[in-house]
């Protein structure tokens, strides 16, 4: 089993390019696509996630295989319902795992042809592209966010335009207000009309120029470095304070765990200083992509916390709460799960592994997370360190520029 074991650095003073925005590559490509854009968005990521996407809009192979990305999933299974031919799309046997009812009702709804080919509600599906008959829908908004982020960019392209209503509570807003924002910026006609209400226009979109930011979600890997230092500088270019990404919530976040940010024309410094919250609660139904960093760095710093809206972790690249709960367990952490939506840690510690080798069940989130927590212990492994490929290819060599030594085992 490939497995790499952390050395932490003596001090840290280092630039970092972070990986651009998958979310935001993702919605770009499909918009773009849509568009029948000459030229691709630039500054695209390298990592799974937008590859497989490039790769399917480009070849439009008959059977598509996304692999573990779930925007490629949900994005282009809509996509893929108003484009003519039919294509098969596929993913990860995890993949294969995460439910997609709710989207293929809601297209099926509006006329589209869409066939389960193994397991009712989860992919693969089989799909038959055609123009959609139908605008008006109702559908859950507590499951995923990208099922409604896969409706609306479609539908400017549809003859009569989509509007679209949203039952319980929504999770993961800030991805439909980025998803809104980026056809707004393809000329699309796109909005919120009441709290659960959304209406898009028909009329297309126009080509465009776009360049891809850097990831928020990614620089919260080092917020948590600085944050677990005694002492540390990085900077972070093409981020800005005015993100579209949700995820930049996380400088916040930090400067209650003391980190400050310092934000530059395109790039921002963060630095250890300030004080540290004694206990931290927080809402996570609007970031659930942070979770995983705030558990592993409140639990090295010895912050009590209670973390609540986490109820779309179990459907993620895998039980994110489970995963967690196990892992943190190896450290010496006993987590408390409440409803399947929250975390709680109130100080409870039990025997830790001697030589702790964490765990990362395929999902790229776990081994970044847990990897800045040597900087707070003795000794730590990461097992199966390339997961890292989905959102941050090269997340072990910026590490490595930090001064972090990785050897593999
Ligand atoms: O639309 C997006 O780009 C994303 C939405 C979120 O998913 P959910 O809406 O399923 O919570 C997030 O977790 C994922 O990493 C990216
Ligand atoms: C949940 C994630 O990705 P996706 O749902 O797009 O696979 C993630 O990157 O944390």
């Amino acid at each position: 089993m490939k497995r790499i074991q952390l050395i932490p650095p003596k001090q840290i003073d280092v630039t970092i390019q972070l990986p651009s925005s998958k979310s935001i590559c993702n919605r770009a490509l499909i918009i773009n696509a849509l568009a029948h854009g000459n030229t691709q968005p630039e500054n695209l990521s390298d990592c799974d996630d937008t590859q497989v996407m490039i790769r399917a809009l480009t070849n439009m192979p008959p059977t598509i295989d996304i692999h573990a990305a779930g925007t490629a999933m949900r994005f282009l299974t809509a996509y893929l319902a108003v484009t003519e031919g039919t294509h098969v799309i596929t993913g990860t046997e995890r993949m294969q795992q995460r439910p997609i009812r709710i989207l293929v009702d809601a297209l099926r709804s509006l006329g589209a042809e869409i066939e389960y080919t193994k397991n009712e509600g989860y992919p693969p599906l089989k799909i038959n592209g055609r123009q959609l008959t139908g605008s008006e829908i109702s559908l859950p908004g507590n499951v995923s966010s990208q099922y409604i982020s896969a409706l609306l960019m479609i539908a400017p392209t549809q003859k009569k335009g989509l509007q679209l209503t949203l039952t319980g509570d929504i999770i993961s807003r800030p991805y439909i207000d980025l998803t809104l924002e980026l056809m707004r910026q393809f000329g699309a006609k796109a909005q919120w009309t009441d709290n659960n209400r959304l209406k898009v226009d028909t009329g297309g979109y126009q080509p465009r120029r776009f360049t891809v930011e850097s990831d928020w979600s990614a620089a919260s890997y080092w917020y948590e470095i600085v944050s677990l230092s005694e002492q540390a500088a990085v900077r972070l270019p093409r981020l800005s304070e005015h993100s579209l990404q949700g995820d930049s919530k996380v400088a916040e976040l930090f400067g209650l765990l003391g980190v400050s940010t310092t934000y530059l024309s395109d790039e921002v410094i963060l630095r250890k200083e300030g004080e540290t919250v004694s206990r931290l609660e927080y809402d996570f139904i609007n970031q659930p992509d942070l979770a995983q960093t705030f558990v592993v760095t409140c639990a090295m710093l010895n912050v009590p916390f209670r973390f609540t809206g986490l109820q779309s972790l179990k459907i993620k690249e895998t039980d994110r709460i489970s995963a967690l709960m196990a892992e943190m367990k190896k450290l010496g952490y006993v987590l408390t799960e409440n409803n399947g939506s929250e975390l709680s840690w109130e100080g409870e510690r039990c025997e830790a592994d001697t030589n702790p080798a964490i765990d990362t069940y395929e999902d790229h989130r776990m081994a970044m997370a847990f990897a800045p927590a040597i900087l707070r212990l003795k000794n730590l492994r990461i097992n199966h360190p390339e997961v890292v490929s989905k959102s941050y290819p090269h997340y072990w060599e910026n590490l490595s520029a930090a001064g972090f030594g990785i050897i593999e085992e």
